[in-house]
């Protein structure tokens, strides 16, 4: 086997209980952001491989992911909230499994999809907000301030009352995190969530993204985005073939795509 140092062993189990641990800092108070880890995960569609032997812990706040089209990141962001299931393998949110958990992790992992018609339900942006939170059995008057701060949060509040039908792609985008934050999950992962927007409108997610106390996982081909992130996992043909700073990772791929 090639010596590849740049690719993270995943820690041994034994060693788990014992992992270096992020804490974020909520509502007053450190809290703790669980680890994910795959291990040894292979998904296969109609026999063919499109993930395989992906054994990785993501621990940072902002890991990007990655690679030419095709070569399975999608697959891979939607393994992090159960989205898909492997087909050989594990995925762990902290001590929660993505086969048998898949309600709690869906309210822990956020997700962002390319296109925010396919996340947006309601006819009315704060309804849309709130239909989420219809499922964590909270109060009315309290669905109706979390909608307003989460919307506050992202300086959207004049679009409480819109038709979300009549909202441009770069507003749609903004409601699609709106309804994802208000659900304050600990993980946020986007699939591609600047592919539809102008350069404004990326510029300005792209500052939302940063802004986020939350880890954020972003599948993206839009590589400036990256800068400052803290990882960045280069995907190859269903495996990762690069893991590490932003830069090396972009350098790798660049001379990658001209090989
Ligand atoms: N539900 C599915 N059934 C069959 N094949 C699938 C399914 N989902 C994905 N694939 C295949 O798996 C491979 C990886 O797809 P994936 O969407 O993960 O790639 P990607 O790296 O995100 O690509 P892109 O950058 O083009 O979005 C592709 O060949 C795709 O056709």
């Amino acid at each position: 086997m090639v010596n590849q140092p740049w690719i993270k062993r995943p820690r041994s189990a034994s060693k788990r209980c014992c992992a270096a641990k992020r804490l974020e800092y909520r509502a007053g108070a450190f809290v703790e952001l669980p680890s994910i880890r795959l291990e040894n995960v292979f998904v296969r569609y109609d026999n063919r491989d499109v993930l395989q032997q992906i054994s990785i812990d993501l621990d940072e706040k902002r890991i990007g992911i990655i690679g030419a089209n095709g070569a399975g990141k999608s697959t891979l962001s939607r393994l992090l909230n159960g989205l898909v299931l492997p087909t050989e393998g594990t995925v762990h949110i902290g001590e929660l499994n993505t086969r048998e958990h898949a309600k709690q992790i869906r309210r822990q992992v956020g997700f962002v999809f390319q296109n925010p018609a396919n996340q947006i339900i309601m006819p009315i942006v704060s309804d849309d907000i709130a239909f989420g939170l219809k499922n964590l059995s909270l109060p009315k008057n309290e669905r109706q301030v979390r909608v307003a701060q989460t919307l506050g949060e992202l300086n959207i509040s004049h679009l409480a009352d819109r038709e979300t039908h009549t909202l441009s792609g770069g507003e749609q985008q903004m409601v699609a995190l709106a309804s994802v934050l208000a659900m304050r999950p600990q993980t946020v992962v986007f699939d591609e969530p600047t592919t539809m927007l102008d350069l404004r409108n990326r510029l300005a997610f792209q500052k939302e993204i940063a802004k986020l106390s939350q880890r954020a996982i972003v599948v993206t081909h839009d590589l400036e985005i990256l800068e400052d992130f803290e990882r960045v996992l280069v995907v190859t043909d269903g495996t990762i073939a690069f893991d590490g700073p932003p830069a090396d990772a972009i350098a790798h791929y660049r001379q990658w795509s001209h090989a």
